[in-house]
């Protein structure tokens, strides 16, 4: 039935099933673009329809969310819960809370999950969730009856074996928190239903660092693999939440200079390097503050600019902030200006375009997929930790954490070798995919 399974009717097939959905029909493209020739060299992938079926969410839940601010006003938000793939363990991933989420959006971040969490070799399937609910200007207890009215309707929908959120953009420490005490209150149970908890109820060591940290890690596999590294290598990073800071940090301790970090009103660039005193105050005012980066142009006799900043001569360069935010233009200037290579910590930073030029022009490119995955792994590792009650060193997480993500650039290089150079978007795609295609064959048709 479906020996003619080509990229073009496949996409073709998929936009009429999900119409509108531009950005879960950019995340799937890229995948299928690798995959589908694998596929077609592999029938048994192709005669039981697995892209078909991977494609396809298990369930997509949606519920209305509604909470009183502090003046009184009765407000209403939608808030989703996209179980994508179960196939390799329980759901796991994300829940954004930001004003653009919608179905696309979610869709497409719990469709590259269910590659990611299979690339960490740990048994996690793929989920994602949120609100278009923004935290920003809201104060504590508003954000606090807003998360327990998120939970309210979705806590029976998950479970520490069944479907296990996290942070991402908009839902940190802070709203986890909320969270986790809600769903202890309803349910009655005291599990690893969410992770990146704090310390003292069951969060793991280094999860906050995780996403961060593992980003600058791959950066430096790639590296490594062309015999070069990250020493004295001008790094440009986009974003300024919990990714960009903590890829910042490790990129400095590899031995890497930082010259920019950014907000959706703009960046900033300090040619000097963000140290890490100037690092601690990023985190205060980002964490604790929640203020704009311009302050930091203020406070350390900086240049702000609007826009991205993609324009500033870097050797290497790290989208860390949101989706499709390094466009044709962006990377026209990295190019010009001699950028080696990206890695990407935010999820889908980089439009199909802009990544065929990073191609054709020889620059490394780390997909998130990939090169984010250290933070779900940390996860992964949150649960472990919780499910034998014990709570593993800071040394002993980081470590596993940096076997990851080496781990993951070693199935890059396996399946994405072509020639003398690496695909790595190929090789994530494909390496990601027959984990999780496998286990969907040996279950038969369900
Ligand atoms: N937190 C995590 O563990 C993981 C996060 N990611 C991805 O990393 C990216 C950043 O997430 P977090 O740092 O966790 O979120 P965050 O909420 O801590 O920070 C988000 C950052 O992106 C910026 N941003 C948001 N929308 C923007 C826009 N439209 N234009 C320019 N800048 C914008 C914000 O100003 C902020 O600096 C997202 O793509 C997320 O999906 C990926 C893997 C794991
Ligand atoms: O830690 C997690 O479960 C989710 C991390 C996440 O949302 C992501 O990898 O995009």
């Amino acid at each position: 039935m479906y020996a003619d399974l080509s990229l073009e009717r496949f996409m073709e097939g998929l936009k009429k099933r999900n119409p509108g959905e531009s950005e879960f029909h950019q995340a799937v493209f890229e995948v299928a673009a690798s995959v589908i020739p694998y596929i077609q060299d592999n029938p048994r992938y192709r005669d039981a329809a697995i892209l078909q079926r991977m494609t396809e969410p298990d369930r997509t839940i949606v519920f209305r969310v509604v909470w009183e601010d502090d003046d009184g006003n009765i407000r209403v938000n939608r808030g989703y819960r996209v179980q994508f793939n179960n196939a390799i363990g329980p759901y796991k991933g994300g829940l954004r809370f930001h004003p653009s989420v919608n179905l696309s959006i979610l869709k497409f971040l719990g469709f590259e999950q269910t590659f990611k969490n299979s690339l960490t070799t740990l048994p996690m399937g793929a989920g994602k969730g949120g609100a278009d609910f923004n935290p920003k200007g809201k104060s504590d207890r508003e954000v606090m009856r807003f998360c327990q009215s998120f939970m309210t309707e979705l806590w029976t929908h998950i479970g520490a074996d069944v479907d296990i959120p996290a942070g991402d953009i908009g839902v940190g420490a802070r709203e986890i928190s909320y969270m986790f005490g809600q769903y202890k209150r309803l349910a009655k149970e005291f599990t690893g239903v969410l992770t990146g908890k704090a310390l003292e109820f069951g969060g793991s060591l280094i999860r906050t660092e995780a996403t961060g940290y593992g980003n600058a890690f791959f950066m430096q596999e790639m590296l490594a693999h062309r015999g070069e590294g990250m020493k004295d290598k001008t790094c440009v990073v986009s974003g300024s939440g919990n990714v960009a800071i903590y890829c910042a940090e490790k990129i400095r301790q590899l031995g890497g200079k930082v010259v920019t970090l950014s907000d959706s009103s703009g960046f900033i660039h300090d040619p000097n390097g963000i140290d890490e005193s100037k690092l601690e105050w990023v985190k205060d005012l980002k964490v604790k503050r929640r203020g704009r980066i311009s302050e930091y142009a203020e406070m350390f006799g900086c240049e702000f600019h609007e826009g991205k900043p993609w324009g500033v001569p870097c050797d290497l360069a790290f989208p860390c902030a949101t989706q499709n935010e390094l466009c044709t233009e962006g990377v026209s200037q990295l190019i010009a200006n001699g950028c080696m290579a990206v890695s990407e910590g935010a999820n889908m930073p980089t439009t199909v375009e802009a990544i065929d030029m990073l191609a054709e022009a020889g620059v490394m490119y780390g997909p998130g997929k990939a090169a984010n995955a250290g933070g779900v792994a940390v996860s992964g590792l949150e649960m472990t930790q919780n499910s034998i009650r014990l709570a593993w060193t800071a040394e002993e997480l980081e470590s596993r954490l940096e076997q990851i993500m080496v781990g993951i650039h070693r199935q890059c290089v396996q399946y994405g070798q072509e020639g003398d150079h690496v695909n790595y978007v190929k090789g994530a795609n494909i390496a990601g995919f027959l984990k999780v295609a496998d286990a969907m064959l040996a279950y038969g048709v369900i």
